[in-house]
């Protein structure tokens, strides 16, 4: 193949059959059903939003969209033609990509080999003609306003940058139909902007989106078209602007939902402190002291490059500190140590469930209790019925969808393998509970279950340290501090307006403008 860039698939454009049309799809995992009798339809030039709770089949769709599964039942076109054989890996490419929340690009390789990996323009004698691929490169990004030099490692993109090199490489294969799948999840304010911009741009250049989010706000914002798939149906299909929030929502759930918030609520006098931690400084230059004590629900609140991960890491040994104490409950933590944390009595959900949360084919079970030998146990022997009935209390008491304690975590949807983390997490009965962007990429539904788990542990005298950007993780906390560029810029006490953190997020102080 060559490395210049490809014109649309096959003469498609200019129909006005939609550019995806999926029928009446069927999909079983051994007893669970992922999609039932399910559809799509999408329209040329729309940007066309996907929502539904964890496990509703989003992904499900999505690998069927894009040939990577076979529905067992429906049919899907593209352009009023069936899609193509699943072994034509081309062909899919020319007609459908998807940029995922995991990068699908090659760290070790550079920009422009990753945008034409196994499609590099070669001599007669089989070697790789760097230039001109290097050109090719530069010339597909600069086609789509995309400014990366393309002889940068890919590993040294950041996030968004990834995306847009992800995007630009679908559309030089012809494909103007590109699924989004939670793109905004490890953006900052500013990164969203500029990511809607580009994709306002993109629209008018006759690309067609479809986007996956559990930022219902988002949906408002950037589409135009709303589906909503519930229990592995099809719910609804509408313009965005006819649907309230309200009406999206229990389209979503069947329900009413309404996401819990901090009453106020003084604490005792003699609530002992669980958390100190004084002068605590990252490796980065990131500051912080704070205090937490039995029963206060504080948040760390930031937006990217705040450091509030990063102090966070650091309280919980997941990231050494270049100084400062860390004390739970009376006990000096190891500075770096993970063990040492549990052991004190920490709870922790991290940020990255993947790569520090979950063991993805172990079960349920066993990702739940792995911290707790002890409570299933005894002298390092486990009692596989405690083992699957504590797993048990933890499938019941966070909603998680799954047939038993059984089932691998790498089958769970994402919001569900959240739900685990949290179990895992509480598992231990912890002292200290620290919790790093707990609600990122969980439904609404599965959110209020989460943050109502929060309050319950809180009522037994948990101590609890909430670090998120998110407002709905915010608002079960009894303060927030705000950190800006590495330092607390402000502590907001019950009772904060949205615009006031929001405000106080962006380094701005409404006070003082
Ligand atoms: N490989 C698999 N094996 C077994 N079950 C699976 C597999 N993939 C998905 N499922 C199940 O199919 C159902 C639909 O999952 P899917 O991942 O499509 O949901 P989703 O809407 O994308 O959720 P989320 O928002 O949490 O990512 C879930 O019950 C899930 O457990």
């Amino acid at each position: 193949m060559s490395a210049t860039p490809s014109g649309p698939a096959d003469g498609l454009v200019g129909t006005d059959q939609p550019v995806v049309e999926a029928v009446q799809i069927t999909k079983r995992f051994g007893s669970t059903v992922a999609l039932a009798d399910a559809g799509i339809v999408v329209r040329r030039g729309e940007t066309h939003a996907l929502v539904g709770r964890n496990g509703a089949g989003k992904s499900t769709l999505v690998s069927i969209l894009t040939g990577l599964q076979a529905a067992d039942d429906g049919a899907v076109a593209f352009d009023g033609r069936p899609a193509p054989p699943l072994g034509d890996r081309d062909a899919w490419r020319r007609r459908v990509a998807c940029v995922y929340q995991k990068s699908t690009i090659i760290g070790s390789l550079t920009v422009a080999e990753n945008l034409f990996l196994n499609r590099h323009a070669r001599s007669r004698a089989g070697l790789i003609r760097w230039s001109r691929l290097r050109h090719a490169a530069e010339q597909l990004l600069a086609e789509w306003s995309v400014e990366v030099d393309v002889r940068q490692p890919a590993s040294t993109l950041s996030v968004e940058q990834r995306q847009f090199v992800e995007i630009a490489r679908a559309l030089s294969f012809g494909a103007r139909f590109i699924i989004l799948d939670e793109p905004t999840a490890q953006l900052d304010g500013a990164g969203i902007s500029r990511l809607f911009t580009r994709i306002r741009q993109l629209r008018e250049q006759g690309v067609t989106f479809l986007f996956i989010s559990h930022h219902l706000q988002e949906i408002y914002e950037i589409c135009d078209q709303v589906t909503v798939f519930r229990d592995a149906r099809h719910i609804l299909t509408a313009p965005v602007a006819q649907l309230n929030r309200a009406a999206l929502v229990a389209a979503m759930t069947g329900e009413d939902v309404t996401m819990p918030e901090a009453e106020h609520r003084p604490l005792p006098a003699d609530a002992p402190v669980l958390l100190s931690v004084r002068d605590l400084v990252t490796a980065s230059g990131a500051e912080l002291s704070v205090e937490a004590r039995a029963g206060e629900v504080v948040g760390v609140a930031g937006g990217g490059g705040s450091g509030k991960v990063e102090v966070a890491e650091a309280i919980v040994g997941l990231a050494r500190p270049a100084g400062g104490t860390v004390v739970v409950d009376g006990r000096a933590l190891r500075p770096g140590s993970v063990p040492d944390a549990l052991d004190a009595g920490v709870g922790l959900v991290p940020q990255d469930r993947h790569r520090e949360g979950l063991v993805p084919l172990l079960s349920i079970a066993e990702n739940v209790t792995m911290t707790v030998p002890d409570r299933i146990g005894r002298r390092g022997l486990i009692s596989p019925p405690r083992r699957d009935a504590l797993a048990r209390d933890t499938i019941t008491d966070l909603a998680i969808k799954a047939a038993g304690p059984q089932v691998p975590v790498a089958e769970l949807s994402g919001g569900n393998q959240q739900k685990v983390v949290m179990g895992r997490a509480l598992a231990s009965d912890p002292k200290l509970l620290v919790l790093i962007t707990p609600t990122a990429g969980v439904d609404v539904r599965s959110k209020q279950t989460l943050l109502g788990v929060v309050e319950e542990v809180r009522r037994r005298g948990t101590g609890v340290l909430v670090v998120s950007d998110e407002l709905d993780d915010l608002r079960i906390c009894d303060r927030v501090l705000v950190m800006f560029q590495g330092r607390v810029v402000r502590e907001m006490s019950h009772g904060w307006s949205d615009n006031e953190l929001v405000a106080a997020m962006e380094g701005v102080d409404l006070h003082h403008v």
